[in-house]
């Protein structure tokens, strides 16, 4: 029965205790046992525990009766990171209300802020919590107070919590079935349903999990994707849970469930996308489409350049998995054959590169990551590239069109001064200052490839920490840009070439190899290392040649001193690729984003 569905979802700034909540309201419905709950059941990749942030979205059923009535709460737990904003609006789209949750002792952030607009645009309840309440510096008056200041939230009718004892969090669920309004689809219509989220599963296949809107989905049902016009057989049913998924029969006009295809792939199962009955489909999906798309991307290379099979096998796996990485073989002069691979954002790019590294075996070589440009030739054709090296030769150049995004950054006001000193640099447009008590709540436009660069860490060592920060793409503009070319000992090096504004480029280039010099370990020959735009050397320093054996120091003598500086020097080696005869670190591919 629909009036007694609650569909809910849980938002927060990064660590303001979501996870943590997750858990506690699922004990609470005792979905789960005290033994059974280990630490955050909510986050289950390895590498969601160890950096204890969410990347995936996690949905759970529970049972919960109140006043004498059963009800189905479905809590749809959504990812904390930017680089994963696209699932949160999903997630989100298929609920009817939300956790708004913050931090007793640090206040709205500006992702609290970003999250909130996307479920005021899905016309979500909001039910404002106050969490962490056990901490001594806890002031939820004040925090309560900046809520109805920042976002304009009425918050009369309030919950003050601690996920972590468990203080409040009964009343807060009654709150959810007493506020959130119950689903109300028509049960007679034909099927419609929103995916939103996939993922796979090594003994079902791809599954996805589904909000019906209308109608319902039944076992043995043939469905059609209507993005992808592709037509699938209902294998199987089940209820999302984090430890035992429940099978079933019907998934109903309201509810949330997994729906097994029984496919070998993602592909086709794109996040966002309608389902409905093949033979009576519903006339309009339901709107807001548009898959995730890759906004950064890096060339990525295997060390040992027999393991190109290995690295491409491995990029299919976890593609299974996550349909958001795109890539494509490139060969680079200087590094060999690999793949241009296209991530959500900084973060998406770390994690996906140490598990290919972790769970393949694999050594790897990432070039810096970049954005994607669009070009406009002379002869008027567009092209759009992943790549600096890509970018034609400038008489071929009409215009070069950036990404942009519109960033939202929360400041305490002593450091507003080195804000916006910093987004000047990074070539901000102001479009929004207000107030908030103390606070300063920021809203420029930025190119999204001064974010991709270092500006993140600027920003936090620049306010000590206390800047809070959130974005959202908003289309393409016209940039004046250049290609900067690096040079090691003559040679350009392909995958370090980068994309400058004019009026930058002497200025990036003399410290970017100022950086290099200091990484490219010292060879026994002289190392020219130059900055170039075309065929202008606009700077250029020199690594020094060592002229020595590093064994030499050893005189013979202490055998296993001697190897262990081997050892020492072969695991340096791993993470260097030769160009020409010169051996470059990793992080001389990095270099880029420091300067
Ligand atoms: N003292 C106290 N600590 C809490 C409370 N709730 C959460 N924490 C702690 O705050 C930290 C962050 O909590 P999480 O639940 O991981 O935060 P999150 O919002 O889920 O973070 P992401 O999943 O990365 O977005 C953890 O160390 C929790 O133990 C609380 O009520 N009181």
């Amino acid at each position: 029965m629909q009036k007694n569905i609650r569909n809910f979802s849980i938002i927060a700034h990064i660590d303001h205790g979501k996870s943590t909540l997750a858990d506690r309201i699922i004990q609470e419905c005792g979905a789960i046992t005290d033994r059974e709950m280990t630490s955050q059941v909510m986050d289950t990749m390895d590498i969601e525990k160890e950096r204890g942030i969410t990347i995936k979205a996690q949905s759970v059923r529970l049972d919960y009766v109140k006043d004498g009535q059963k009800y189905v709460l479905n809590l749809i737990d959504t990812p904390g990171h930017v680089d994963f904003s696209y699932e949160v609006s999903r997630s989100l789209a298929s609920s009817e209300g939300a956790l708004l949750i913050v931090d007793s002792t640090q206040g709205v952030e500006a992702q609290t802020i970003a999250n909130v607009y996307i479920a005021m645009d899905n016309d979500l309840e909001l039910l404002p919590v106050v969490n962490k309440i056990d901490l001594p510096s806890a002031d939820p008056i004040r925090v309560l107070e900046e809520v109805e200041e920042a976002i304009g939230l009425d918050c009369t009718l309030h919950n003050l919590i601690s996920a972590k004892t468990g203080l409040g969090v009964k009343d807060l669920i009654d709150a959810i079935v007493d506020r959130v309004p119950a689903p109300n689809g028509d049960e007679d219509a034909p099927t419609k349903a929103l995916i939103y989220d996939s993922w796979f599963d090594n003994y079902l296949g791809a599954l996805a999990l589904v909000r019906v809107y209308d109608g319902s989905i039944k076992k043995g049902q043939k469905i059609r994707l209507m993005n992808t016009k592709v037509e699938h057989q209902v294998i199987g049913l089940m209820y999302p849970h984090p430890l035992k998924r429940q099978d079933t029969l019907e998934i109903k006009t309201g509810e949330i469930g997994i729906v097994v295809l029984g496919l070998k792939t993602l592909d086709g199962i794109a996040v966002g996308d309608t389902m409905t009955d093949a033979k009576n489909p519903t006339l309009e999906p339901i709107d807001g489409f548009e898959p995730a798309k890759p906004f950064v991307f890096a060339g990525i290379y295997p060390i040992e350049t027999d393991k190109f099979e290995d690295l491409r096998d491995a990029l299919n796996k976890l593609k299974l998995n996550d349909s958001s990485i795109s890539f494509e073989p490139e060969s680079s002069a200087a590094l060999g054959s690999g793949f241009r691979t296209g991530f959500l954002g900084m973060l998406h790019m770390e994690v996906i590169k140490e598990r290919l590294e972790r769970e393949f075996d694999l050594d790897l070589i990432a070039t810096a990551p970049t954005v994607v440009y669009k070009v406009e030739k002379s002869n008027g054709e567009v092209i759009e590239i992943q790549n600096p090296s890509e970018l034609p030769e400038p008489n071929y150049i009409k215009t070069i069109f950036e990404p942009y995004v519109k960033a939202t950054i929360l400041v305490p006001d002593e450091f507003l001064g080195n804000v916006i000193k910093l987004l000047n640099d990074k070539r901000g447009i102001q479009i929004k200052m207000d107030y908030l008590g103390k606070r300063v709540l920021l809203e420029y436009d930025l190119p999204m490839n001064e974010i991709v660069m270092d500006f993140y860490d600027k920003l936090k060592s620049t306010t000590k920490g206390y800047a809070s920060f959130d974005y959202e793409p908003v289309g393409f503009r016209p940039g004046n840009l250049k290609k900067l070319d690096i040079r090691v000992a003559g040679d350009v090096v392909d995958a370090l070439s980068i994309i400058v504004p004019d009026d930058k480029a002497v200025s990036k280039g003399r410290e970017f190899v100022k950086a290099l010099k200091e990484l490219i370990p010292r060879q026994l020959f002289e190392v020219a290392v130059q900055a170039s735009i075309g065929s202008t050397v606009i700077a250029r320093e020199t690594v020094k040649s060592m002229g020595k054996n590093v064994t030499a120091k050893c005189y013979g003598g202490d055998i296993t001193r001697k190897r262990k500086l081997l050892e020492k020097q072969k695991e340096g080696k791993k993470r260097m690729k030769a160009i020409g005869k010169v051996n470059v670190p990793q992080e001389a591919f990095m270099a880029v984003l420091k300067i």
